[in-house]
């Protein structure tokens, strides 16, 4: 894509961001990129090094800025993850450092870290301990962190790619001031998974890679999400099997256990839950789209079986 110096500020070289957005936002959404008018603020303003809502205030491009706004819209429009191309992703209140390797967080998963560190929240001292399995980048573990700074937060993940952008912000987190997350590396299907925490945990959220695999998904996710982090199996629900049985051991009695899943599996999950015969207060929870997104549940203190008849239900988050 060509942006065209046609409309510089009076008796200078810059150009108006107001005209590079426009004509950034055009190309995106020439090229059918969904929120392209945002994406191209986000964009500019990345390159302009200021805060999104100072846009219209900034001085403008030089030409060198102009060919960076150039060059990051023509890869969003090949469909490179925007987050890739300012390298850092949001999440609740974190700003977590991404890139070829980890999974990229979602504004869904907000959710489910919001409801853990809520549940988490009334652990009485010292505080709680907080398991979150397949970490990625350490969203969900480092937003526990930074908003319970009494919690003991252990992050588990397998891939050595994604452990290296954990590590990193993880780190960036404590620099910040923020408790030190533990930073497990191991495959959370392993029958043995953190053997030293059995019957410990106070919250355990998971968001596993989910998607059945026939899928087909957005470009952006088959071409640069790593496939170990989106694709589940055949009925995408070859890591939430294991995980369910192994939060049930690591739950202490009363412990609470959110896992996100497919929005084909709002009552598939839930039922393992129920099956299980470990948990109670099962219930399924939507994204702000309305789709099943999160089931959770607690851990029994008592052992019954669940109750015949109808055993878990739909929240909202
Ligand atoms: C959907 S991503 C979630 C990442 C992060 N929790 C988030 O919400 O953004 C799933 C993560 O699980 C990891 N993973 C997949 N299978 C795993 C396994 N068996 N053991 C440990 N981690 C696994 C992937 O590498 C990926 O980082």
């Amino acid at each position: 894509m060509t942006i065209e110096p046609q409309h510089p500020s009076e008796g200078s070289k810059r150009y108006r961001p107001s005209v590079a957005v426009a004509r950034a936002a055009r190309a995106l959404a020439d090229a059918g990129v969904e929120a392209a008018r945002a994406e191209a603020e986000q964009l500019a303003a990345y390159v302009l090094a200021v805060p999104r809502g100072r846009l219209a205030l900034a001085d403008g491009f030089d030409p060198d800025q102009l060919a960076a706004l150039d060059a990051l819209v023509g890869r969003r429009v090949a469909r490179e993850p925007l987050q890739h191309l300012t390298g850092s992703a949001a999440f609740r209140h974190l700003e977590l450092a991404v890139g070829p390797g980890v999974f990229v967080p979602r504004p869904e998963t907000e959710l489910l870290a919001g409801w853990g560190i809520e549940w988490a929240r009334r652990a009485a001292p010292p505080g709680p301990l907080v398991v979150d399995l397949c970490s990625g980048s350490g969203a969900i573990a480092l937003a526990v962190a930074q908003e319970l700074p009494a919690a003991r937060v252990v992050a588990v993940e397998r891939s050595p790619e994604a452990l290296d952008w954990l590590r990193r912000n993880a780190a960036d987190r404590v620099a910040a001031g923020d408790r030190p997350v533990e930073v497990v590396e191991a495959d959370v299907t392993a029958p043995d998974l953190l053997a030293d925490l059995v019957g410990q945990v106070d919250v355990l959220l998971c968001n596993p890679p989910y998607v059945p695999a026939d899928t087909v998904v957005p470009p952006e996710v088959a071409g640069h999400d790593p496939a170990e982090a989106v694709f589940g199996g055949v009925d995408g629900l070859t890591v939430i099997r294991p995980v369910i049985a192994r939060a049930a051991a690591l739950l202490r009695p009363g412990g609470a256990l959110g896992i996100e899943h497919d929005d084909t599996h709002g009552a598939d999950v839930p039922a393992l839950l129920v099956a299980d015969g470990r948990f109670t207060d099962v219930v399924d929870h939507p994204d702000l789209t309305g789709r099943a997104r999160f089931a959770t549940a607690s851990r029994r203190s008592d052992g019954r079986r669940p109750d015949s008849g109808r055993a878990w239900q739909t929240g909202s988050s």
